[in-house]
């Protein structure tokens, strides 16, 4: 399912109003889904509307209309002088026809609901003096929001907060979910998100092109290597984990377990000596091979079935680990890199990049924000905006770049970038990324283009977390993977 930014969305609306529809239409059809909201509350509730002068407030406006006509209590502040109303939104506040109060002097109800119509995607600067002091009002009374489009104060385009922001119960917004609704902080200020239809017709979207998207099946998958009636495991192919020595060979496995589990023909974990006989003792269906440094690996590369590589999980953020990468990105393999490989990278920025660049095969790269910010200091120093991070650095390296957390972005050096949505905060728990690496590895060695199979990874990570529920430890994940599974093929198309 397709984000919209505020700017792709005022061209939805444009399309649409060049099409099919008038703009006076789509305020009353805007207006009319807010009000369908906030009818949901017992019908004596006292419902406070707070409007600002743009189009936001104009759907505030038809709100409060309708609510009054089906038997609410409503009132109206407006931020701002009438005058300043101008086009549909002064058609709109002719039609209310009742009181205006100056929102910024009234009194607020005890009880009831505020509709928070004083500023959406026309956002565009922090928001200051008396307005933030009449957000910090809104949320201290202890009313609950709902917001319209976006509550006041968060970025459409990043989920940032602006100055201050409203903290809404429920958010309502219309035609697609805006970036804003599912990045942090403002995920947490929309409360529950409704899209509304409004009458937009979806062919818009073949004209506006959007390039950011819900990470849910339908982005990915039609590519989805789903067992095949005539497959065989060969044809699946052999992922290589390479694993650190007798005091971290936990990552490895569990990384191996995910890469098996998510349909890899075979899996090797390639293992120093000294961690041999602990990884031949605890594996069965997985297999260990010897791998004692740069050469080892070079021994294993030799054989070219051996097509996709996680590297990262638990090993020391040294040139022996440099060393090991410079290899495999040389090797046009399907490679994964994280945790000590790409600290490893820290002192070492612009040859990292520059191997990223150079690499044959697809590369993916899964950072949380603390090692995106070591690798891509410059980066991290320039946008502001988890999407831009992750956006600019897949554009430097040409790697499908994971920047992981609650709201983990992926994104691809095409510009496409998914937000993810799925994920419960109990994947916050030792040795969780180390499964997605070896997910994402699993899906690369059966040749799942890099933005789909990480896109996808992501999401079958955060299914399996929610199908355990609470008391989650990475060791549950790569056995509740079955049904994660289970639960995609369950939302193919027939
Ligand atoms: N035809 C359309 O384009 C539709 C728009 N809709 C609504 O229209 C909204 C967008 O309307 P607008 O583009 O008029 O924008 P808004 O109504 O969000 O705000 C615009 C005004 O806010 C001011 N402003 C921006 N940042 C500020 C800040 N920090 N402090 C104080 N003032 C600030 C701007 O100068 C401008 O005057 C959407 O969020 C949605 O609610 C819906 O009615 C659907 C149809
Ligand atoms: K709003």
């Amino acid at each position: 399912m397709e984000l919209l930014t505020p700017s792709e969305m005022a061209d939805a609306d444009r399309l649409a109003i060049a099409e099919a529809t008038t703009a006076d239409q789509l305020l009353e059809r805007a207006g009319r889904a807010v009000a369908d909201v906030a009818a949901r509350h017992p019908f004596n509730t006292p419902i406070l509307v707070l409007c600002g002068t743009g189009l936001n407030g104009g759907d505030g406006f038809v709100a409060a209309r309708i609510l009054r006509e089906r038997g609410y209590r409503v009132r109206l502040g407006l931020l701002g002088p009438a005058s300043a109303l101008g086009g549909e939104v002064a058609y709109a506040a002719e039609k209310w026809g009742q009181p205006v109060e100056n929102a910024l002097a009234l009194s607020f109800p005890r009880e009831g609901i505020i509709i928070d119509a004083l500023l959406g995607a026309g956002l565009s600067r922090d928001i200051g003096g008396t307005l933030a002091g009449l957000v910090e009002r809104i949320n201290a009374s202890g009313l609950q929001v709902i917001a319209v489009d976006l509550p006041s104060g968060i970025d459409g385009a990043t989920g940032q907060i602006r100055g201050v922001a409203v903290k809404a119960r429920e958010t309502v917004t219309f035609f697609r979910r805006k970036p804003g609704h599912l990045l942090l902080p403002g995920k947490l200020n929309c409360g529950a998100v409704r899209v509304a239809d409004i009458g937009i017709a979806d062919n818009v979207l073949a004209t506006i092109r959007p390039r950011t998207f819900v990470n849910q099946p339908d982005l990915w998958q039609p590519g989805f290597p789903h067992p095949e009636p005539a497959g065989h495991k060969y044809a699946r192919g052999h992922l290589v984990v390479l694993s650190a020595g007798i005091e971290g060979t936990g990552a490895a496995r569990l990384a191996a377990k995910a890469g098996l589990r998510v349909g890899a023909g075979l899996v090797t974990v390639a293992s120093p000596s000294d961690a041999l006989a602990i990884h031949a003792a605890s594996l069965d269906a997985i297999m260990v091979r010897r791998c004692d440094g740069p050469e080892g690996l070079a021994v294993l590369l030799e054989d070219a079935r051996r097509n996709a590589f996680v590297v990262g999980p638990a090993l020391p953020p040294d040139e022996e680990t440099r060393a090991k990468v410079d290899l495999v990105l040389s090797s046009s393999r399907a490679v994964l890199i994280d945790a000590g490989a790409l600290s490893a990278f820290a002192a070492e920025r612009i040859h990292f990049i520059a191997t990223l660049r150079a690499a044959l095969g697809p590369v993916v790269l899964t950072p949380h924000e603390g090692e995106f910010a070591r690798v891509f200091d410059d980066i991290a120093g320039k946008h502001a905006a988890k999407l831009d991070r992750a956006r600019a650095a897949a554009e430097a390296t040409g790697a499908v770049i994971v920047l992981k957390g609650a709201d983990t972005v992926i994104a691809a050096p095409d510009g496409r970038a998914a937000i993810n949505a799925n994920a419960p905060p109990t994947l916050a728990t030792a040795g969780s990324g180390d499964v997605l690496s070896g997910l994402i590895g699993g899906l690369l060695a059966q040749s799942m283009p890099a933005f789909e199979a990480a896109s996808a990874a992501v999401w079958l990570h955060g299914e399996a977390a929610n199908l355990f529920g609470p008391g989650l430890t990475a060791d549950d994940l790569p056995a509740m993977l079955p049904k994660a599974l289970a639960a995609l093929a369950s939302l193919r198309p027939s």
